[in-house]
């Protein structure tokens, strides 16, 4: 279990993470999420130890990092996977640091198994590939068998193969019962893999809530084509309804059911060709999130100004969110 209070982290004048709240509960994958320069990472240093909060505090199963006997034990990190002594074998750095916890050899092999590096464990991990890096740093995660993971941002760069391997691994440490904290980029990546979100903005909690709710906010649509869909929306137009028309056929609707307009057609004689619901996704609910919330905005895919208003096909994106 992870707990900040009022968690505050200033760099001089700029505020990096502005005394946020919350909770990170064990037997789920809890997805950090934000925009570049939101806060995550600052807060991840803290919640290890590497960052001083300037106020509030975090602790990790009831007590900050610094003030475990054997933190290792406590929580697992993999905040930089490339902060390796290149010229050791993969068990050797393993073992340099179980060595600073008195963790048995026994147990370097045992990581070394549940993470996939048999074959590779005692060759330099200098030659390494960025899939057997993060494999090596999540290894080293786990040398202590923590209640607490928290891995920052774990299948950045990995083909998808490592990605999968990494989202099951992720969701079988939670299934154990323990707490584990993932930061990604990736928003269709953590709906598969994350059960619940904190979403950060410019040093503040935009969102904490259950995937499924989020998803739930953006509410989507009802997708309408015929070849009379004039008379379905001039019939449907009202202040809490939004028609949006897509082509001559096709128009999307906000604000009110599939079985409301199925009627509606009905009772016009109009045919239907298509009556759908379409649901936002993750990646949508994220950008409607943080659209004010990013620190450095480009214009949209479409060339759209930056800041536009646009629809949910031409959501302004950012060269940070989509990295
Ligand atoms: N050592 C530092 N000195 C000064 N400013 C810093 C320092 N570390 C971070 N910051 C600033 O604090 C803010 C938060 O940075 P942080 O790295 O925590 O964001 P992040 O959400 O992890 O971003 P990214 O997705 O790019 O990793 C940024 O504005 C950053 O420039």
């Amino acid at each position: 279990m992870i707990e900040a209070t009022s968690l505050t982290k200033r760099y001089g004048p700029r505020t990096a993470v502005d005394a946020i709240d919350f909770t990170v509960r064990p037997g789920q994958v809890t997805g950090f999420l934000g925009p570049n320069g939101a806060g995550k990472s600052t807060t991840m240093r803290m919640i290890v130890g590497l960052d001083r909060p300037t106020s509030g505090r975090v602790t990790v199963n009831g007590r900050p990092y610094a003030e475990h006997r054997a933190p290792l034990r406590e929580v697992g990190a993999l905040l930089d996977a490339k902060a390796v002594h290149t010229g050791r074998s993969a068990r050797n750095h393993l073992r340099a640091i179980a060595a600073t916890h008195g963790i048995p050899v026994r147990r370097v092999d045992e990581v070394i198994g549940l993470t996939g590096l048999e074959s590779v464990a005692r060759k330099r991990v200098g030659g390494f590939s960025l899939g057997m890096g993060q494999r090596l740093g999540i290894a080293a995660a786990l040398l202590g068998d923590p209640a607490t993971l928290i891995l920052d941002e774990p299948v950045n760069g990995l083909d998808p193969e490592g990605v999968l391997w990494v989202r099951g691994f992720a969701r079988q440490l939670a299934a154990e019962g323990r707490t584990v904290l993932l930061s990604s980029h990736l928003m269709s990546e953590m709906a598969l893999t994350a059960d619940h979100i904190i979403v950060l903005g410019k040093g503040h909690v935009v969102a904490n809530a259950p995937v499924s709710e989020i998803l739930g906010s953006t509410g989507g649509f009802v997708r309408v084509r015929s070849p009379r869909v004039d008379e379905i929306a001039r019939r449907l137009g009202q202040p809490d309804v939004t028609v949006t028309s897509v082509d001559a056929t096709t128009i999307e609707v906000r604000g009110a059911q599939a079985e409301v307009i199925g009627d509606v057609a009905a009772a016009l004689g109009v045919p239907l060709h298509e009556l759908s619901l379409v649901q936002g996704s993750l990646e949508d609910a994220y950008l409607s999130l943080t659209r004010d919330e990013v620190e450095y905005r480009t214009g949209g895919v479409t060339g759209e100004p930056a800041g536009a208003a646009s629809g949910a096909t031409a959501a302004p994106v950012t060269e940070e969110v989509a990295r």
